[in-house]
């Protein structure tokens, strides 16, 4: 059975606006009920999709286009095919046969004359044919005699040609705004003459991580951890949509470098910040949100592991996703905030999750959705080993998180994010 869409659009429950300085909340267990004002995880990926406008478009050469997306839709000006063409090398016939060989046409000319009834052409794939002709006779049915006919079975009525427009009239519409622009989409603009396309850029996006006990090479000495996101990022944030300009190693002393990294981040659409998203001493950003007037769109969400993440924005415009620092967690956050908002700057829609049988060994959480890496056969998705909030063992080998709704049973359906 092939994969069904899963309630991305499920009916919005209202929850509490959201407030980025929260109370400092009880440590509970990972999997223990939601707190008060996290965001189901379905609304926060719609309300992160939903918030931006999109980016203003631009026109570029055909050839910068692919990996962006359509701000305008693709439309033909011309027919497609253009002309009647031939679909196999052959002949072009007209009524009943033996038919006279009154010329030859190839791909690229056009043979000016008309044929009637008892002529033909011989012709290449490809080419246009004349006016008159009804039917092209392909080579290994016909015979050339020496008397200069053509013998052959009698092609019914539109054999082997292809109608112009017959693909699409003038004027049709091929692809509508927000399409990414693939290789496909780039060969079709060509068929249909276009030398340039209107697309929305990749959103720009610096990374600021936090934490100074990250290690940013080698081996991490006592006490100290080993920065996992700074090389992840941006090849994230890429796979995402975006286009990391910068990964900056933020100190959390002296208070204020957060702020001062955020605000000096002004030619980026998106400024993600990594760690800093919890209520400990040294997380500052919840507080240099507020302290700069940033409108909060989501803050924690109703998942497991990640739920300290947030979106803002800034009063400049500017868009800030904080991803909390347990690599996993943040790893969760990113495709529930981030990819969700860089294409809402684009103009995609909000990609559509595949609902398919997950089977494994979880214990789902009241009110909570558990984002789990799968691997994905193609029939069904299984838990992988190894998917802590801290640890990447289990991301770094499975295809898909899925995201278990709370009444998840082994083997009953959850819906995919691909991630690979
Ligand atoms: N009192 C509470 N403490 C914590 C709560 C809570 O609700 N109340 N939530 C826990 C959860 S869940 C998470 S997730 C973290 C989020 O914390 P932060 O976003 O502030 O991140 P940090 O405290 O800086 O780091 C958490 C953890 O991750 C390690 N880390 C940070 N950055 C990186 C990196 N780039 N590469 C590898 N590892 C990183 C860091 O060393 C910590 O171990 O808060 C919990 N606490
Ligand atoms: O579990 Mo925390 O939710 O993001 O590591």
């Amino acid at each position: 059975m092939p994969p069904v869409t899963a309630a991305a659009t499920a009916p919005p429950v209202p929850v509490p606006a959201p407030a980025l300085v929260s109370a400092p909340a009880p440590v509970l267990a990972p999997a223990g009920p939601p707190r008060p004002g996290e965001l189901p995880w379905v609304q926060a990926r719609m309300r992160a999709h939903a918030a931006p406008r999109p980016w203003p478009a631009r026109t570029v050469p055909l050839a910068d286009a692919v990996g962006l997306t359509l701000a305008d839709a693709l439309r033909t000006p011309h027919p497609l095919p253009a002309f009647d063409t031939a679909a196999m090398d052959g002949y072009a016939v007209a009524g009943p046969g033996p038919w006279r060989v009154r010329g030859e046409v190839r791909a690229g000319t056009v043979w000016a004359g008309a044929l009637a009834a008892g002529e033909c052409v011989e012709i290449s794939t490809g080419a246009q044919v004349p006016a008159g002709a009804c039917a092209v006779l392909p080579v290994e049915a016909a015979l050339a005699g020496d008397d200069g006919l053509v013998y052959g079975p009698v092609p019914p009525p539109g054999r082997h040609i292809r109608r112009a427009g017959e693909d699409a009239p003038a004027g049709s519409l091929l692809a509508p705004a927000g399409t990414p622009v693939c290789p496909a989409l780039l060969g079709l603009a060509a068929s249909c003459g276009h030398d340039t396309l209107t697309v929305r850029p990749a959103p720009r996006v610096r990374v600021l991580v936090t934490g100074d006990e990250l290690d940013h090479a080698g081996p991490p000495g006592p006490g100290r951890v080993r920065d996992a996101l700074g090389p992840a990022l941006p090849a994230l944030v890429a796979a995402l949509g975006g286009e990391c300009r910068e990964v900056r190693h933020v100190h959390d002393r002296p208070a204020g470098s957060l702020a001062a990294a955020v605000h000096g981040t002004r030619d980026a659409e998106v400024v993600v910040v990594t760690g800093s998203t919890s209520v400990g001493a040294t997380d500052q950003l919840r507080r240099l949100l507020a302290e700069a007037g940033a409108r909060p769109v989501v803050d924690t969400v109703a998942c497991r592991p990640g739920h300290p993440m947030l979106l803002a924005e800034l009063p400049s415009g500017g868009w800030v996703v904080g991803l909390p620092g347990n690599p996993y967690a943040a790893l969760v956050a990113a495709h529930t905030l981030l990819g969700p908002l860089l294409a809402g700057l684009c103009g995609r829609a909000l990609a559509p999750l595949p609902l398919v049988p997950v089977t494994g060994s979880l214990r789902p959480a009241p009110g909570l959705t558990r984002l789990v890496p799968v691997t994905w056969d193609g029939a069904g998705a299984r838990i992988a080993a190894g998917h802590g909030a801290a640890f990447l063992r289990a991301a770094a080998v499975a295809d898909a998180l899925a995201a278990i709704p709370p009444d998840w049973t082994d083997g009953a359906p959850a819906p995919l994010l691909l991630t690979r």
